[in-house]
């Protein structure tokens, strides 16, 4: 095949709620590796608040936040693909972060049912990233966490510094008992040698089919209806009566608190002021200057199961300064 119809490596990140994928994202973004890549982001949420936590580059990145990628906007990846085609020269490969609750089954089946995005692109590899502390409860609650190890060509074990080497290896054995074939590498922070995971030419139609035979023909993949967002919002907050508020609410509710997302006004503060959450752990750093025509918003996002989301709501109003 000559160099100009060659088909552009697609490479499809995924990973539950948390897990890392957006820091491997920035990764891939603010490395030097001489390439350039289009980025495709869905989210689970209302707010738009994963796009503002991937760094600014002069990458193009499309956000589809109209639902999950593996089901209602699969419509919407072709779309965004077909345009991408009409551009073709601009970028050398295409990125897609899934949302953390999908399955990657039926993200990947696009590469191989339309027949437009079918000659024009490859799937390079499934990039499942792995949350080292939670996979295990994962597995057992969330359908959509074992679909994500099933089918990853190369699975990140990531945040190996929140785990005892003796959990690690249970985590390793539970993955290997899932996805026997997958290359797993232990991160932190998603710091890896990025050849390790993209232009892997690692995606093995195959061996899919072994796990799934119906992955042609069939949409059955697995959702967990009980997992639901709220998304707050409001103008300058209190920084004390917010950090009171966050750190009562994943003391108490953290069990149900699957992540957690914000990005915070605080009064008197010129910066903008990032927290985000995995259960009940919660992190949180200025991020950058709030620009003169940016309208001061705080905006948080929960996304969980059974949460209080009344008194959620009720405790996020009452941190306004
Ligand atoms: N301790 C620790 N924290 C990590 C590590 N990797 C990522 N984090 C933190 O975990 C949180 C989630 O990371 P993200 O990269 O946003 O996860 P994500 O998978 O993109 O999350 P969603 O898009 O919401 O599904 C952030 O607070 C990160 O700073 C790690 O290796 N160790």
């Amino acid at each position: 095949m000559s160099q100009a119809a060659a088909p552009i490596p697609v490479t499809v990140l995924t990973g539950y709620l948390g897990a890392g994928k957006t820091t491997l994202l920035n990764r891939i973004l603010t490395e030097d590796h001489g390439k350039k890549y289009a980025v495709i982001v869905n989210e689970f949420g209302e707010t738009g608040i994963d796009n503002d936590l991937v760094v600014d580059t002069d990458e193009e990145i499309f956000q589809m936040n109209n639902g999950c990628i593996c089901c209602t906007v699969r419509g919407d990846l072709v779309r965004i693909i077909d345009g991408l085609m009409k551009r073709k020269g601009r970028f050398d490969a295409i990125l897609i972060e899934t949302t953390g609750l999908a399955d990657p089954a039926p993200v990947a089946q696009t590469f191989f049912m339309d027949d437009d995005v079918r000659a024009k692109t490859r799937l390079d590899a499934i990039v499942t990233v792995v949350d080292a502390l939670n996979l295990a409860k994962r597995l057992d609650d969330s359908p959509e966490a074992e679909d994500q190890v099933a089918f990853a060509d190369v699975i990140l074990l990531n945040k190996v510094d929140l785990v005892s080497a003796d959990d690690l290896k249970r985590v390793r054995a539970e993955i290997r008992a899932i996805n026997p074939y997958a290359r797993v590498i232990e991160t932190e922070r998603c710091k890896v040698d990025l050849g390790e995971v993209l232009d892997r030419g690692a995606f093995d139609l195959n061996r899919i089919l072994s796990v799934e035979p119906t992955f042609l023909t069939e949409d059955n993949h697995r959702h967990d209806d009980e997992v639901r967002s709220i998304s707050l919002e409001a103008g300058d907050l209190d920084p004390q009566k917010f950090f009171d508020w966050i750190g009562q609410e994943t003391q108490t509710q953290g069990p149900n608190i699957l992540r957690l997302k914000g990005i915070m006004a605080f009064k008197d503060d010129p910066e903008r002021y990032v927290v985000q959450g995995v259960h009940q752990i919660v992190e949180g750093d200025h991020q950058r200057e709030w620009k003169a025509d940016e309208p001061r918003r705080s905006r948080i996002v929960f996304i969980g199961r059974d949460l209080d989301w009344a008194g959620l709501k009720k405790g996020f109003e009452a941190c306004r300064a």
